[in-house]
């Protein structure tokens, strides 16, 4: 099956601030974006979803290429990435089970014991399962025209497994822990299973984005790539780590998420590909962070709202950047609070020294408003220069 991806000839890219943050260096200013920036708070993003339904939008690549541009184009020179439009869920979905939005996710037909296993396919042809994505992020690249890198991304296997067995969210988390204590094996098959697939996904995502002269034959899954810049990203999504005492996280969810970091990068260099930076966001898995810094195998780590962060600083030393951290609620506390608090984030991190990209500690909420979003996004700008001295100098220059 041919998928329709154009490789040759992708823009050069003008905004690498976040690649440099995020492979340690201490940026002139630091990088921004938002997780769930390509979403609900949006006003072009609601209108696009009176007339599809939620993964139309993810399986359509014109209409997941849109919706990843809206928040760029909107605030034109604030952000310094793009994530692509799709959802952690796809893959339980290419795994064959049915999802629905409404408008919390809701898997009506959960994996409920270890029998129910057999109903997972062992593997699965990613390119035929989620070559939408494929599609969306080349095209995405295209249409970007260099502005800043694109964020490809997945979900990590045990927040997808919580799911998965959950059927949706949940408060308790019970039925999914239920598993990891009671069936450790059947859980970890569960977990592998779902990590093979996020492999081929974040694999596929870059050899979709890479760069110009690479020859890339998705029909025979053969990838010739003769020259290679580094200009995407990937991301981890493990949103409930924090749902797990730490040795039960570091036993059961974080083996699947060093497995996916070294099969990625095995995978890319096997292609002659010469790696993209991965960040794992681990929410709220503070207890576990100096074991992620030393071990996990990613360059950055995410950081929720519920650590400071010369503390985390403290945790990883210099052997990761970190992205974050400010509380998503924060966006609703008027632009004043929202100023001070940034400037607060942006002293704690630039004091930690390191690489350091910032953003919320979890994903935008639908009813902020956009102006306070901006907002946001100037301060980070405002407040984040490593040399504020030069950079008044600057503006006074400007004034005269
Ligand atoms: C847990 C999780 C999900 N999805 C995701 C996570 C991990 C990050 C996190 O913890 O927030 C990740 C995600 N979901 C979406 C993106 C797109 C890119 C982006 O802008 O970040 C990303 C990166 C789009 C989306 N995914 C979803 C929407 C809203 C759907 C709609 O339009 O009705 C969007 C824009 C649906 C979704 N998908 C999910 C939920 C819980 C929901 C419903 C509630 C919500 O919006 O948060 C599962």
């Amino acid at each position: 099956m041919s998928l329709r991806v154009d490789t040759e000839n992708l823009p050069v890219l003008k905004n690498d601030l976040i690649i440099r943050a995020a492979r340690g260096e201490e940026t002139e200013r630091a990088p921004v974006w938002v997780m769930r920036q390509a979403g609900r708070y949006l006003p072009e993003f609601l209108e696009v979803r009176k007339h599809h339904s939620f993964f139309e939008c993810c399986k359509t690549p014109e209409i997941a290429c849109e919706l990843t541009l809206q928040p760029i184009r909107r605030f034109k020179g604030l952000l310094d990435a793009a994530i692509i439009f799709c959802d952690i869920l796809v893959v339980p979905e290419a795994m064959g089970m049915t999802i629905e939005m409404n408008p919390a996710p809701s898997l009506p037909n959960p994996i409920r014991t270890p029998e129910d296993l057999e109903r997972l396919p062992e593997r699965i042809d990613v390119n035929k399962k989620l070559g939408y994505v494929f599609e969306a992020v080349n095209l995405t690249r295209h249409k970007l025209n260099g502005e800043v890198p694109l964020i490809g991304f997945c979900g990590a296997p045990w927040t997808l497994m919580a799911y998965m067995v959950e059927g949706g969210g949940s408060k308790t988390y019970q039925k999914a822990k239920e598993w990891l204590y009671r069936w450790p094996e059947a859980s970890r098959t569960l977990l592998t299973r779902v990590a093979d697939v996020c492999v081929d996904l974040l694999v596929g995502q870059v050899l979709a984005g890479a760069q110009v002269s690479c020859r890339i034959s998705f029909c025979d899954g053969q990838a010739k790539l003769k020259k290679s810049l580094k200009k995407q990203l990937l991301q981890v999504f493990d949103s409930w780590a924090s749902e797990l005492p730490p040795a039960l996280y570091q036993e059961m969810a974080l083996p699947p998420c060093q497995y996916i970091a070294k099969q990625v990068r095995a995978k890319l260099q096997a292609l002659g590909h010469p790696g993209v930076p991965m960040t794992l966001f681990a929410k709220g898995a503070n207890a576990s962070l100096d074991v992620l810094a030393s071990e996990a195998g990613y360059d950055v780590l995410g950081l929720d709202s519920s650590i400071t962060p010369a503390q985390a600083r403290k945790l990883v030393g210099h052997k990761v950047a970190l992205q974050g951290n400010a509380d998503p609620m924060l966006l609703y506390g008027g632009q004043d609070a929202i100023k001070a608090e940034v400037k607060k984030m942006c002293d704690g991190f630039l004091a930690g020294g390191g690489g350091w990209i910032a953003n919320l500690g979890h994903g935008v909420t639908p009813q902020v408003q956009v102006d306070d979003f901006r907002c946001f996004l100037e301060s980070v700008h405002k407040y984040s220069r490593r040399n504020p001295e030069k950079a008044e100098v600057q503006v006074s220059n400007e004034k005269l």
